[in-house]
């Protein structure tokens, strides 16, 4: 008999003598009544009492294991949990809004506080730096004091840092703003997948952890709502498109003091009788004694088997089947930012515009546009994650974003093929010979940060070009010569690109870009997160996540920080094509280590890492087949628990 067969007798059997064991109990104890321990258990008994007549008479194992599944689902999980998760995402929310609203606010900074490039520069990767260290320091606290300590702190963060940001009167205090604001962004970003993923029942796991992802995207859309509609305020908007978050941040913080412990965290500490009863409150009428002995047993199997001396990070690299959950992990993250995530949502004005969309507002909003369309699909990704499950989904996403990477290349590279020739070189009159002048195409000037291209249009053609170096501080209009001033050479039919070439070719580019979303959004970008919570056992999982976040986090910085200089040695094409080279990598590695984990207790899922690496994917997966409890008890919570070592 196969392993999947066998364990599915085992299931329905198990199942089935639960429920009659249970039946006999309460009979004995002469049950029937309405009076018992609880009118929640009292339902669930009768419920359990009748789908056990109907489990009786089953013919067939399937029919058994239907049924089964028929009275589980009917135990409803409790509004709780998801009120837990969506207080905890409200972390995801902060870390997209905080990422995404730093472009629009940078563009009225520059000019309010004169901000050159450096400071510019700073200004964004100081945060996403802040967040890679703090999101690897935030293991070692996440198992030394739980995972509400580290939510409670890191809202904490964001409220103090978006409280300096909007405050700050000069361009050292921004930069302390947006390290603290980092600081948060990185706690957060490790903690909250791991604290849904500890509270939810496992079929609804991938789908809860899922969510924070969805508000990673939400926070991106809304800041980019926010940085079109507070870029009409010429004074101080900036300070209104930073200060915000402290409200969602706040909100966070008042939550977080009602809300419970992690239930696993807690009796990894010895905490028992909290856990049990927080453990009861998140799953309502459905059992938990299997669940609390499952985590418990499991608890003290791994410290048998794995020692508790030594750092975590040594054990889990001495201990085959963490460490190779570890490479899986941090090979999901990065992957996901190599494959140009952040890239693409940075590039998406340009990309726009290269369409055609010449108005700078326009563009902001239709860059909004692009964070909806990553906010819509990732929302797809939540309803798909528990029916695909999350190998399926990581699979057919990365090899999309792969094929949309590849349109997005062409699309640059047919644009810079019929790239329009410069034909005038005007003499610069401050009589520095600037580099730009040396570029006979627009696509080389384009691919100079410093010049930009001044041209007129002549039905659809480009006539009388001149490359011209950018002003500094602004990128709308030319240092010097027709493009410099933006009202008068609008009015004399002049236009001025920067960073883009007018091309026919531009719809290719924006078709790619679009696909590229709509592919990535539900797999590729939630799906490291979300494996990265339920793959290591608990000894380990705040530093495995520290780990695989941190690489997130610094793959994000590497990618970002270097796309022009790319894009500059392999023109934007070439970048592209780099993008879509590594996602055909990282499909190759996921197909062959990324195991299935869709609706597996945490406990049960460091098993299917036992065998050598890169066998986990074509390992006999148990998919379609739920972990589910359907013993009934009539309540779920023991005063008289031994276990009881916290007694409060
Ligand atoms: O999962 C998220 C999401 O996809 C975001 O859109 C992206 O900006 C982040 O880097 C990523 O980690």
């Amino acid at each position: 008999m196969s392993r999947k067969a066998s364990a599915n007798v085992e299931y329905t059997l198990r199942s089935l003598s639960n429920l009659m064991g249970e039946k006999r109990r309460r009979q004995q104890e002469g049950g029937g009544g309405g009076a018992g321990p609880g009118a929640a258990g009292e339902r669930s008994l009768i419920a359990a009492a009748e789908s056990c007549s109907s489990l009786a008479s089953a013919a067939s194992g399937g029919e058994l294991e239907r049924a089964a599944r028929r009275q589980f689902q009917q135990d409803e999980t409790p509004a709780f949990v998801y009120v837990v998760s969506v207080f905890s995402a409200l972390g995801g929310f902060l870390f997209g809004y905080d990422t995404g609203v730093v472009s629009g606010a940078l563009l009225l900074l520059k000019r309010e506080l004169n901000l050159d490039a450096l400071w510019q520069e700073l200004l964004v990767s100081s945060t996403v730096g802040a967040a890679a260290l703090s999101a690897l320091a935030g293991g070692a606290l996440n198992g030394l004091c739980g995972r509400r300590p580290c939510i409670l702190l890191a809202s904490c963060l964001f409220t103090a840092g978006a409280a300096l940001l909007a405050a700050a009167r000069d361009k050292e205090t921004l930069l302390g703003g947006r390290v603290v604001v980092g600081l948060g962004i990185g706690v957060a970003s490790m903690t909250v997948p791991v604290y849904i993923a500890e509270v939810a029942p496992p079929h609804l796991r991938g789908r809860l952890v899922t969510i924070n992802t969805l508000f990673i995207t939400g926070g991106q859309f809304f800041a980019s709502v926010i940085d079109g509609l507070f870029s009409y305020l010429a004074k101080d908007g900036w300070r209104y498109m930073l200060g915000l978050s402290a409200f969602p941040a706040a909100l966070q913080f008042l939550g977080f003091l009602f809300l419970p412990e992690s239930p696993r965290w807690l009796i990894q500490k010895g905490q028992t009788q909290r856990a049990r009863r927080i453990l009861s409150q998140m799953r309502g009428n459905q059992a938990i004694d299997e669940e609390y002995d499952s985590i418990k047993n499991n608890i003290e199997e791994e410290e048998k088997e794995v020692g508790a001396a030594g750092p975590v990070i040594c054990r889990m690299l001495t201990y085959p089947p963490t460490r190779r959950a570890l490479i899986v992990g941090c090979g999901l993250q990065m992957f996901q930012q190599l494959s140009g995530i952040n890239t693409v949502m940075y590039y998406s004005a340009t990309i726009l515009q290269m369409s055609g969309v010449e108005d700078d507002r326009l563009a902001i909003w239709l860059a909004a546009l692009t964070a909806f369309i990553n906010f819509l699909f990732t929302l797809v990704g939540v309803w798909l994650v528990e029916r695909m499950g999350r190998r399926k989904l990581t699979l057919g996403s990365l090899a999309g974003t792969g094929v949309a990477l590849i349109i997005l290349a062409l699309g640059f590279l047919l644009s810079a093929q019929v790239s329009p020739r410069v034909t005038l070189t005007p003499p610069d009159p401050s009589h520095h010979n600037s580099t730009c002048t040396k570029y006979s195409y627009c696509n080389g000037c384009m691919l100079d940060p410093d010049c930009g291209l001044c041209y007129k249009l002549n039905k659809s053609s480009v006539v009388e070009s001149s490359c011209i170096p950018v002003d500094k501080d602004s990128t709308v209009k030319a240092a010097w010569g027709r493009c410099s001033n933006e009202t008068v050479f609008k009015k004399e039919d002049l236009f001025w690109a920067y960073n883009f070439c007018p091309t026919p070719y531009s719809w290719t580019a924006l078709m790619g870009l679009i696909l590229y979303l709509v592919f990535f959004a539900p797999g590729m970008g939630p799906m490291p997160w979300t494996v990265n919570s339920e793959i290591y056992p608990l000894w380990a999982r705040s530093t495995g996540n520290a780990c695989s976040s941190g690489v997130n986090w610094l793959f994000n910085v590497l990618v970002s920080l270097t796309f022009l200089h790319t894009a500059e040695f392999l023109t934007y094409y070439g970048a592209f094509f780099l993008y879509a080279g590594f996602a055909g990598l990282g499909l190759v590695f996921i197909y062959g280590c990324l195991p299935e984990t869709k609706g597996k207790k945490l406990e049960e899922i460091e098993s299917l890492f036992e065998s050598r690496l890169c066998t986990c994917g074509t390992a006999e997966s148990d998919e379609g087949r739920y972990i589910e409890y359907i013993r009934v008890k009539g309540s779920n919570y023991h005063l008289s628990d031994n276990d009881a070592s916290d007694v409060e």
